[in-house]
């Protein structure tokens, strides 16, 4: 599986706020490239975190778009996944309606109770792990779906497990002309951090976009 990261984030490194709040950090034309790079990808991931703070869709808003991917004989919509150890997404959640397939990624420690209602609402579920999502696993399990790029949106905690697990090919992110600010703010990268050792990444483009800068790396 081809893994590409993107995501948003204020002049000192911010995806929001302290609040956790979804702030618009990308301008119109970064958003079209984000519309772009998930009309490309067979799926587009984020943590629970994500769907608690921000609900989002995760679909393609261009309707030229929709329509090219449904002209190559695929869904028009790529496949949403959601990395959710305990089942925590509400039922009532964006990413449980009916525009395109929801995988919840889920482990051992998910109440069964929970796992049948999330089934029921839409989901189709996929266990992996004891206490939390193990992610290479669960990947796995997904390429058998047909999933082969995926486009994760973050946030910060998801994306450094990915760079933990080493399963990170590709990461984007655009810079935006904010400060955003505060200890508890989400960055990046997230989670228990790296000590000694960092996932090296490979400079492939700089370029100038809305009021801010995109920023493409390999992750060799
Ligand atoms: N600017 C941008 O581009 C973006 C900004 N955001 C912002 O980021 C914030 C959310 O980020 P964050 O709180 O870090 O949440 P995440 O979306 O990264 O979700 C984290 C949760 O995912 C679950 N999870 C399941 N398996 C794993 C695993 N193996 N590794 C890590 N997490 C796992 C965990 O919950 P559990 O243990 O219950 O499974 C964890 O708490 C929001 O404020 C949102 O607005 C988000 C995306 C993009
Ligand atoms: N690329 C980008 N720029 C920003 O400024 C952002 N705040 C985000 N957030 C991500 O986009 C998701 C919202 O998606 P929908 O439009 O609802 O489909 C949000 O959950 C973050 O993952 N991204």
């Amino acid at each position: 599986m081809y893994v590409v990261v993107n995501a948003a984030m204020s002049a000192d490194g911010k995806l929001s706020t302290r609040e956790r709040e979804q702030v618009e950090i990308s301008g119109p034309a970064d958003f079209d490239r984000v519309d772009a790079l998930r009309a490309e990808s067979d799926a587009v991931m984020v943590g629970v975190g994500t769907v608690l703070a921000d609900d989002p869709s995760l679909t393609v808003d261009d309707d030229a778009r929709r329509e090219r991917r449904r002209d190559a004989g695929k869904p028009e919509n790529p496949a949403r996944i959601v990395a959710d150890s305990r089942v925590r997404t509400p039922h009532d959640a964006r990413v449980l309606d009916d525009r395109a397939d929801t995988y919840l990624l889920t482990s051992e420690a998910a109440p069964q109770d929970f796992v049948a209602e999330i089934s029921e609402a839409g989901a189709e579920v996929v266990s992996a792990g004891e206490q939390q999502v193990d992610l290479p696993e669960a990947l796995a399990q997904l390429e058998d779906h047909g999933i082969e790029r995926l486009m994760v949106e973050g946030g910060g905690e998801l994306i450094f497990s990915l760079f933990a697990a080493d399963m990170v090919d590709e990461l984007s992110t655009f810079v935006g002309p904010a400060v955003i600010g505060g200890w508890k703010a989400p960055t990046l990268a997230d989670g228990d951090g790296f000590v000694g050792e960092f996932p090296e990444l490979s400079l492939r483009d700089v370029e100038r976009v809305d009021d801010g800068v995109l920023i493409r790396w390999d992750v060799p």
